[in-house]
């Protein structure tokens, strides 16, 4: 089956061969039209998972594969099939939403025609057209989200990632992005992964995994894996709310 496949994922920084391993022995893997959320509080290795899966960095040990493509044995292929949002936003605020499309095009070798193809169809997919000819800076923080995916789907990826796409939206804005993605997964069969440390962001028909210290603790589909995710997140985080909410309460 094509999509994301992580298999036996284990990575140890550098100078930190006497702490646990930030990954260890992490398998999971994501269908295509599946929406999985990767849920973990902070310190559970999200980011090490993304920059593994992105090919910042090789793991110490394991396979990832994308849409049937090794990532070691063919980095290119497989990277050419995958779209990523990263947390921290990388749009140029002074250029409009065409603009930026375009010159993300260029980086990707689509060019012409055939970018303005590119870029109209994936501004389509957001609900985003009617937006080219703004600038970036004029766009709330939910439609700035929307154009990095539609950007990151220009290529036609089969693999989408993305890392924490929330931080920083108000619930509303949230709740619609949600939405829109999980869309976006069965209309178009994309495999979406999307790290988070918020469990309403999960659905009950989600693929589910939950990383903690660097271990996948839980997998399985959302609603299986426990009506009382919450609860269990709870007690992972110390008790604190927010880590789910965003805001800060004791338990
Ligand atoms: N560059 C690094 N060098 C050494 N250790 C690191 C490095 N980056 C992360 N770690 C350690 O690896 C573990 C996993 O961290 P990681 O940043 O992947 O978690 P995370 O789930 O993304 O958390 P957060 O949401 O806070 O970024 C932690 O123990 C962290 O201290």
């Amino acid at each position: 089956m094509a999509g994301l496949v992580v298999d036996k994922v284990t990575h140890l920084y550098a100078g930190r061969s006497d702490h646990p391993p930030a990954l260890d022995q992490v398998s999971f893997s994501v269908d295509p039209g599946q929406f999985c959320a990767l849920l973990g509080p902070n310190g559970a290795g999200k980011s090490t998972l993304f920059g593994i899966l992105t090919r910042l960095f090789a793991p110490k040990s394991g396979r990832v594969e994308v849409a049937g493509h090794d990532m070691s044995r063919a980095p290119l292929k497989a990277l050419a099939r995958m779209g990523v949002v990263f947390q921290q936003p990388t749009l140029d605020l002074d250029l409009t939403v065409w603009r930026n499309m375009l010159y993300f095009a260029g980086l990707h070798g689509i060019t012409g025609r055939a970018a303005k193809l590119a870029a109209s169809e994936a501004l389509d997919r957001l609900a985003m057209v009617e937006r080219g000819s703004e600038r970036v800076r004029d766009l709330n923080g939910g439609h700035r989200r929307r154009l990095e995916i539609a950007r990151a789907l220009m290529h036609r990826p089969e693999v989408l990632l993305l890392d924490e796409p929330t931080v920083g939206l108000d619930a509303q804005t949230r709740a619609d992005l949600v939405a829109h993605v999980h869309q976006l997964a069965r209309d178009s069969g994309l495999a979406v992964l999307w790290a988070t440390h918020l469990t309403d962001e999960v659905h009950a028909q989600d693929a589910l995994v939950v990383l903690h210290r660097g271990r996948v603790i839980e997998r399985g589909v959302a609603e299986q894996v426990g009506p009382e995710l919450t609860q269990h997140f709870l007690a992972l985080t110390g008790g604190l709310t927010g880590e789910l909410t965003g805001e800060r309460q004791p338990a």
